[in-house]
């Protein structure tokens, strides 16, 4: 089993990434137009992919080393050749054959393919079984037609496409025998090896500047009847023999296999995301002093303001707690995928719920406390140089690919009110909806237990889910199932995501339990513990009340008592987030350096600015006196 234990950024990998001839010399990139960034992005991405190949890195080894902690530093605007990484080299381990590996693999990982994967379309991304490239096969010739059949159905945003990319696994319907046989995955070469120049019949080129990441290099592809041998269907799960018949594959969805993979990398690594604002805001924090002078005649570090610590510390005691969970997730992911390689697909449907809810949790969460630690920097939190936009950016990203969250929580709710009304595989051993087939935990709410707030998440989870289950119910009765399914919609989004938190805290509580080697540290998470209890429960104080067992007294007692909590936690936030173990150089922030040395930073950075270079710009020849005539 795959363990991420990304704690050491400082360890033998982290510094062999810091102090790499091609990557130690890192440049500001704020100024540089979107061609030089992709430039400079690009050669740092293959810089790193170098590094991997050079240190033979194994997959714990390369989740590190890509993960959002040390990939803000190698490639700080996007990795071009992230989804290659993630996505392409993923789907061909897994979903191509035996063949299919050795004849593609070697030129992988020499650098001669690079790829892409290539699944949303202009008009589809959500409804996959919706997308519209067909690939045709043709048993006379044994190749797949690949088609475009207009532009809404041109592919449009795979990661690497735009211009770095000459192969795509393209995701498309295909049709044999004259029947349509629905998604299938496709290896399919792009651009020429040699010249990198768009093979015949394809149209591909970059999508344009977005919120952020902008050179993830997001690419545009029509294809405009291009023939792929019949050898390049991905055939490890389904199969399409020379006379065009086709084998079915062991489950109705194995192809969506590197989806589930991406969901689960997702959540881990916007977790990292969480981890350098959340640095960032607290030292800052102790940095900042503003307001009437005390008894010591300084004002006030801005920390020891109570609003303050509740900006920032619930957002410390997240990033602990979700980085456990997530971490238990991967393991959890690496466990069932051995499991389907080996033909058993029983343990797919509940990792897939799982992986929706906790990509669609993890990604909210985190893009909204990024924005709340933002703010609590107050002006200079709003500057590119303290970063806190680009994590922003970064996190709010993992909310819409790979699944939109409302509708990846919508599959995790499809699966829980299957699971509460008994029409699904009852769950395996282990399974985290056990609960929903058992009496409701009834340990009395009690302020300060940790395990009375669990038990009362437990309750909104299942409450919530039984009463959405029961609703849907009725509404079958007496309209078509879309309908129903509509009129729930609000209701089933709140159940998985009220799901998704009792299996984060539920995690949690499993993690502080096992955690033997110091009461110090022991005590530490379950301060940290209480600190995202209370808070989970200030957040959501309606479910907690009508489902959780909580009375309005408990309720303010709650709020009473994450207050105390937080100024229990506000001596150690500073060790908190040190032991995250970030250098300077990773965090990349004015305002989150190790030695508080904001204001010169500031200083230096402005220096930066062509505005700056001259006395008096060009431009107020060129564009201010002119307009003045
Ligand atoms: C680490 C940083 C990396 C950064 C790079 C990231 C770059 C981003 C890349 C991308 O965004 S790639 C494109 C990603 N696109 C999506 O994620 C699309 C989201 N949509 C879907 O996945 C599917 O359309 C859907 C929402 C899952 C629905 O699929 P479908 O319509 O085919 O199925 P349903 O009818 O809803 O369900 C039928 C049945 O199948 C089960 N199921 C669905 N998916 C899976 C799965 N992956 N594994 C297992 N089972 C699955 C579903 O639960 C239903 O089960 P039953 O209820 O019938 O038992
Ligand atoms: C930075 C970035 C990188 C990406 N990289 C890749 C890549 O490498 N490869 C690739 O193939 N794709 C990629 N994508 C595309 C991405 O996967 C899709 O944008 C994503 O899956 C969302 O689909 P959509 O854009 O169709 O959203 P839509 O589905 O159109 O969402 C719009 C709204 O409609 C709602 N909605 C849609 N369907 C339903 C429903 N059934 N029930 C309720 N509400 C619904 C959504 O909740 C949302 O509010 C990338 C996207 C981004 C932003």
């Amino acid at each position: 089993m795959v363990s991420r234990n990304r704690s050491q950024v400082k360890d033998h990998l982290g510094s062999k990434v810091l102090n790499h001839p091609e990557l130690r010399n890192t440049k500001a990139t704020e100024y540089m137009s979107h061609e030089e960034k992709y430039r400079y992005n690009l050669s740092r991405a293959t810089a790193m992919l170098k590094l991997i190949d050079e240190e033979g890195m194994d997959v714990n080894e390369i989740s590190k080393v890509m993960s959002h902690t040390v990939s803000g530093f190698t490639t700080p605007d996007g990795n071009p050749l992230a989804v290659h990484q993630v996505m392409f080299v993923p789907t061909l381990m897994n979903q191509a054959d035996d063949d299919q590996v050795s004849r593609w693999l070697g030129d992988v990982f020499n650098g001669t393919i690079v790829g892409t994967y290539a699944q949303t379309e202009l008009s589809h991304g959500t409804f996959v079984r919706g997308l519209r490239t067909t690939a045709t096969y043709d048993p006379a010739s044994r190749t797949f037609d690949l088609h475009t059949p207009d532009v809404s159905a041109a592919k449009w945003w795979p990661g690497g496409l735009g211009t770095t990319a000459n192969h795509a696994v393209v995701m498309a319907q295909l049709y044999t025998d004259g029947q349509p046989r629905g998604i299938h995955p496709f290896m399919v070469a792009i651009r020429d090896r040699e010249t990198h120049r768009p093979l015949p019949g394809i149209t591909v080129g970059e999508i344009g500047p977005k919120l952020g990441q902008n050179t993830l290099n997001n690419g545009y592809l029509l294809f405009d009847h291009v023939k792929v041998p019949r050898e390049n269907m991905l055939m490890r799960n389904a199969r399409v023999n020379e006379d065009g018949s086709y084998t079915k594959p062991s489950h109705q969805k194995a192809s969506y296999g590197t989806m589930v993979f991406t969901r689960v990398a997702i959540a881990l690594d916007t977790v990292d995301a969480l981890q350098i604002a959340a640095t960032i805001a607290a030292r800052y924090s102790i940095v900042r002093r503003q307001g009437e002078p005390r008894d010591d005649g300084q004002e006030p570090q801005i920390i020891d303001y109570q609003t303050q610590q509740l900006k920032v510390l619930p957002h410390i005691a997240a990033c602990y707690v979700l980085r456990a969970s997530t971490a238990r997730l991967w393991e959890h992911h690496t466990h069932v995928t051995s499991e389907v390689r080996g033909g058993d697909t029983a343990l797919l449907p509940e990792l897939h719920a799982t992986a929706c809810c906790l990509k669609a949790l993890v990604t909210q969460d985190c893009s909204e406390a990024i924005e709340a630690l933002r703010l609590s920097c107050g002006g200079h939190g709003y500057m590119t140089a303290s970063r806190l936009p680009a994590l922003y950016a970064y996190a709010t990203a993992g909310a819409t690919y790979e699944g939109e969250n409302t509708v990846l929580l919508l599959q995790t709710a499809r699966y829980l009110v299957k699971q509460a009304g008994g029409s699904h595989a009852p769950p395996a051993a282990g399974s985290a909806v056990t609960y929903l087939s058992r009496p409701a935990d009834d340990t009395p709410f009690a302020v300060g237990s940790p395990a009375a707030y669990v038990a009362a998440v437990g309750r909104v989870a299942r409450g919530r889910v039984t009463e959405v289950a029961a609703a849907l119910q009725a509404d079958r009765q007496t309209m078509p199932e879309a309908d129903a399914w509509n009129q729930s919609l609000v209701q089933l989004v709140a159940a998985a995501l009220a799901h998704g938190r009792y299996f984060v805290v539920r995690e949690f509580a499993e993690v502080v339990s096992q955690q033997s080697s110091s009461r110090a540290i022991q005590q530490m998470l379950q301060l940290l513990f209480s600190v995202y209890l209370a808070h989970a429960v200030s957040r959501a104080e309606g479910d907690f009340i009508t489902y959780g067992g909580l009375t309005p007294s408990d309720i303010r007692l709650n709020r009473r008592h994450l207050l105390r909590l937080l100024a229990e936690l506000r001596p150690h936030m500073i060790p908190l987030t040190d032991a995250f173990d970030l250098p300077d150089r990773l965090i990349n922030s004015t305002l989150g350096a190790w030695d508080g040395d904001v204001y010169r930073r500031m200083f230096e950075q402005a220096s930066h600015s062509p505005l700056n270079t001259d006395e008096v710009p060009a431009s107020f020849h060129q564009a201010m006196l002119r307009s003045k005539l």
